[in-house]
């Protein structure tokens, strides 16, 4: 698998063919070394060739080097050009404003902005909390990264990251038509970033923290939770694990094993597989029976580490105090959570597991395992993915949480918050749906939304999180 990009992708070959060559011959070629073409259009034809745009399926990023190698070195061929649809689709962003009212004529004008807009503005400063019925505030979330931890792709700085973050900003709008705005910090001081989420938070109804490296992104959350009286959340940590105990909940129905007894292998122990080990706590899943595996080996109250939060995760896991590698500590496990990076699981590892393994391999964009080498070993098998079964992706969370937490006009998403949702996730796939191949809804499941939504609100509101209850949960 390449680290980059697996799963199938389109392309575009600009071709200029000389007259006497057979589209068709062009076509086998295409053909024979995997690709699919999708569409054929004729962009201009002369007496000497013909330039055609061939729109190809390809598998990956090697298949595309194969695929153009082969065509440049056609001689009846000049490749004019390659593009890549996915490319082709970020041009110019992915996002933009839209106006909800419109700005025509002068009397618009005097309303939107001055002098009307001064008697608005002066009725928040006498009272702040017209802010969510006079602003953008109520409906909108900001999507706040560093661009330290992006996807499983590493630092890659703030430039780097914009497009998962315009990414999440459209996943807000389309799923839970909530408004947000990507914004990418060019600092990784933990003190600037929660004074600038300070400063902006004014114009925002919840903080949607992405992509932020740990052990930072664990203090950055705290402080900013305990500072604010809106919602700070990182999706990392509990959006991924909402969406991992939903289909675990559902994992657990099929094999038929309970959360007390399950003895679980975690391989990264970043900001995802943290929140995911302490969400599984509170579903009874005992301490002693989870072992965490970095870089570095597994986590263990014998060593010492600079990172405090191996130090906190040694003293509550592992009191067996195993050692070694992935490898060495995955005897007996009932399931495998990869939170970590690519191919680090491997097929003798499956074979070492308990009867029935659940593996969830959620590494983006590309898993700990490929479905494909795991299948034959595995019970339930998920990834972070939309291209195989079970995508155990915080998209199913973060949308309709805070679809609920804005509604409710929440001071916090909680933990009893965090465990609805997975309930209201896991609870979608009927009994007579269930199966392993499908243990999470869909993403484009219409109900997931609502659902959490629901449950979410009236947990804020048993919670005492809620500030108003909105009309439809009365
Ligand atoms: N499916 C989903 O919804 C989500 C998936 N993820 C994926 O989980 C991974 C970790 O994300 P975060 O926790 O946000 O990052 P992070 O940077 O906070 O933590 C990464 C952890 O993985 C460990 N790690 C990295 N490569 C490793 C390797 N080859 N072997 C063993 N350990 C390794 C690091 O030591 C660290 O403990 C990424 O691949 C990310 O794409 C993260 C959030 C959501
Ligand atoms: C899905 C996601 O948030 C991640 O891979 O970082
Ligand atoms: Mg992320």
């Amino acid at each position: 698998m390449s680290n980059v990009t697996k799963g199938s992708y389109s392309i575009i070959l600009r071709m200029e063919i000389s007259q006497g060559i057979s589209f068709f011959e062009i076509a086998s070629k295409i053909n024979e070394t995997g690709g699919d073409i999708i569409a054929v259009d004729m962009i201009s034809a002369s007496k000497d060739s013909n330039v055609r745009d061939v729109t190809v399926n390809v598998f990956d990023e090697t298949h595309q080097e194969r695929l153009v190698k082969c065509i440049a070195d056609d001689p009846g061929v000049r490749l004019v050009n390659v593009s890549d649809q996915t490319f082709l689709l970020h041009l110019g962003g992915k996002i933009e404003t839209k106006l909800k009212v419109p700005v025509k004529n002068r009397d618009d004008l005097s309303r939107v902005y001055t002098p009307g807009v001064a008697r608005v503005c002066m009725a928040i400063h006498e009272d702040p909390s017209k802010a969510y019925s006079l602003t953008i505030k109520r409906n909108t979330v900001a999507v706040i990264s560093d661009g330290t931890a992006v996807l499983g792709l590493g630092n890659i700085g703030p430039y780097g990251a914009m497009p998962v973050m315009e990414g999440k900003a459209m996943l807000f709008k389309e799923m839970a038509d909530l408004d947000s705005f990507p914004i990418c910090l060019d600092t990784t001081d933990t003190e600037e970033i929660i004074r600038i989420i300070k400063a902006i938070a004014p114009a925002f109804g919840g903080i949607n923290l992405e992509d932020i490296a740990s052990p930072r992104c664990f203090e950055i959350e705290e402080r900013l939770k305990k500072e604010l009286d809106i919602p700070v959340f990182h999706d990392d940590q509990h959006g991924t694990a909402v969406v991992m105990l939903a289909g675990l909940i559902n994992a657990l129905k099929i094999v038929g094993k309970r959360m007390e007894d399950l003895r679980i292998v975690f391989s990264g122990i970043g900001a995802a597989g943290v929140a995911c080990t302490k969400i599984l706590l509170s579903a009874g899943v005992q301490s002693k029976n989870i072992v965490g595996v970095t870089r570095a080996g597994a986590i263990n109250r014998n060593e010492t580490y600079e990172n405090p939060i191996y130090n906190w995760y040694a003293e509550l896991t592992n009191p067996e105090i195993k050692t070694g590698t992935l490898s060495d500590v995955i005897h007996g496990a009932d399931v495998f959570i990869g939170l970590s990076g690519p191919g680090v699981l491997k097929v003798e590892d499956l074979k070492n597991m308990a009867k029935d393994p659940i593996v969830f391999a959620m590494a983006n964009p590309t898993p700990e395992i490929s479905p494909e080498e795991a299948a034959p070993y595995v019970k339930v098998m998920a990834t972070g993915r939309s291209d195989y079964p079970n995508q155990i992706n915080n998209v199913l969370c973060f949308p309709g949480i805070f679809r609920g937490a804005l509604d409710c006009r929440a001071t916090m998403i909680n933990e009893e918050m965090k465990i609805a949702a997975a309930n209201a996730i896991a609870s979608i796939i009927g009994e007579d749906e269930l199966n392993e191949q499908y243990i999470i809804p869909s993403v484009f499941n219409s109900k997931v939304v609502e659902s959490v939504r629901h449950h979410v609100i009236q947990a804020a509101i048993d919670t005492g999180a809620a500030r108003r209850i909105p009309r439809d949960t009365q």
